[in-house]
């Protein structure tokens, strides 16, 4: 079977052009085949705020209403998406661009309202994401970049956490390929301190998960991140790590960051 890496990049390290575009040069120099999955909440909250329109986040989820959707789809599938294809076209990558409508690649389901209405945000289910359709773009040598919007194929985008569309593509994908995830972010992978950046845990397994979030190691962001990790292992994908993402070149050596494990 043939390999493909899956990479997440979480906003933090994209709101900041310098370790972004050593980000994109390790991307680039990476071996096989590749897509890359970006969020970029952190400049769509702050787009927002300068045009009045607060953000509200529940278990690192946004709450999406109308005008939230219009600052998103400008910042995840404009600005962001676009800027990166340049840069990657800059740097030898043959990306393309592209947001979950495109190609019909990510079809999602808008969050159905219970206790919380998180408007217009998209669920991922087993039949979400076109395999076939990312398949044939590698093929044909390209490196798809893949932002945070989907649709509902009934003319309505919607809002998909970055984390878990990259677990669905990679889940998707491992029926095609021998699948690795990597989600790279500013630390250098799960830490036992939160603010001791030397106090990585370096393989996390399955049964250990629930006892972190117990105990309080791992909170915020790191929770839907875990669980969308786990969530790959789990559904076939043969490796996933949670990393820094200036330090992508450890991959190769197998000292990147934090592995999970069955
Ligand atoms: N044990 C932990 N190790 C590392 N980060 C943690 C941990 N617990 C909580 N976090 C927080 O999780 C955040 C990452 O989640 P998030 O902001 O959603 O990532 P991303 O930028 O990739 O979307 C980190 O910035 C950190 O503040
Ligand atoms: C529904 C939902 O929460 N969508 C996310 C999508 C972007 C994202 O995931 O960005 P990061 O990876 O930088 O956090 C949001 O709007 O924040």
């Amino acid at each position: 079977m043939k390999q493909l890496t899956i990479i997440k990049i979480g906003g933090n390290v994209i709101d900041n052009s310098a370790n972004l575009h050593q980000f994109l040069l390790d991307f680039t120099a990476l071996p096989g085949d590749k897509i890359l999955v970006h969020g970029g909440g952190k400049i769509a909250t702050e787009l927002g705020e300068s045009l009045g329109v607060e953000a509200k986040m529940i278990e690192g989820r946004r709450v999406t209403d109308i005008e939230t959707l219009r600052i998103v789809t400008m910042v995840y599938a404009g600005l962001i998406n676009k800027n990166m294809v340049a840069q990657l076209q800059a740097k030898g990558s043959n990306a393309i661009g592209l947001t979950g409508a495109d190609g019909n690649i990510i079809k999602a389901k808008k969050r159905p309202v219970k206790e919380i209405d998180y408007g217009f945000v998209g669920d991922l289910d087993e039949h979400s994401v076109s395999a076939t359709t990312l398949d044939s773009l590698l093929k044909a040598g390209l490196v798809p970049v893949l932002c945070a919007i989907t649709h509902d194929g009934d003319t309505q985008l919607l809002n998909t956490n970055a984390d878990t569309i990259a677990s669905s593509v990679a889940v998707a994908m491992s029926a095609l390929y021998e699948t690795r995830l990597v989600y790279c972010f500013e630390k250098k992978g799960v830490l036992k301190d939160v603010n001791d950046d030397d106090s990585v845990v370096r393989e996390i397994k399955t049964d250990e998960f629930e006892g972190l979030k117990a105990d309080g190691t791992v909170q915020g962001g790191m929770i839907p991140k875990l669980h969308n990790a786990f969530e790959a292992i789990k559904k076939g994908v043969s490796a996933v790590y949670i990393g820094k993402a200036d330090e992508l070149n450890e991959l190769a050596e197998g000292t990147f960051g934090t592995k999970m494990n069955p």
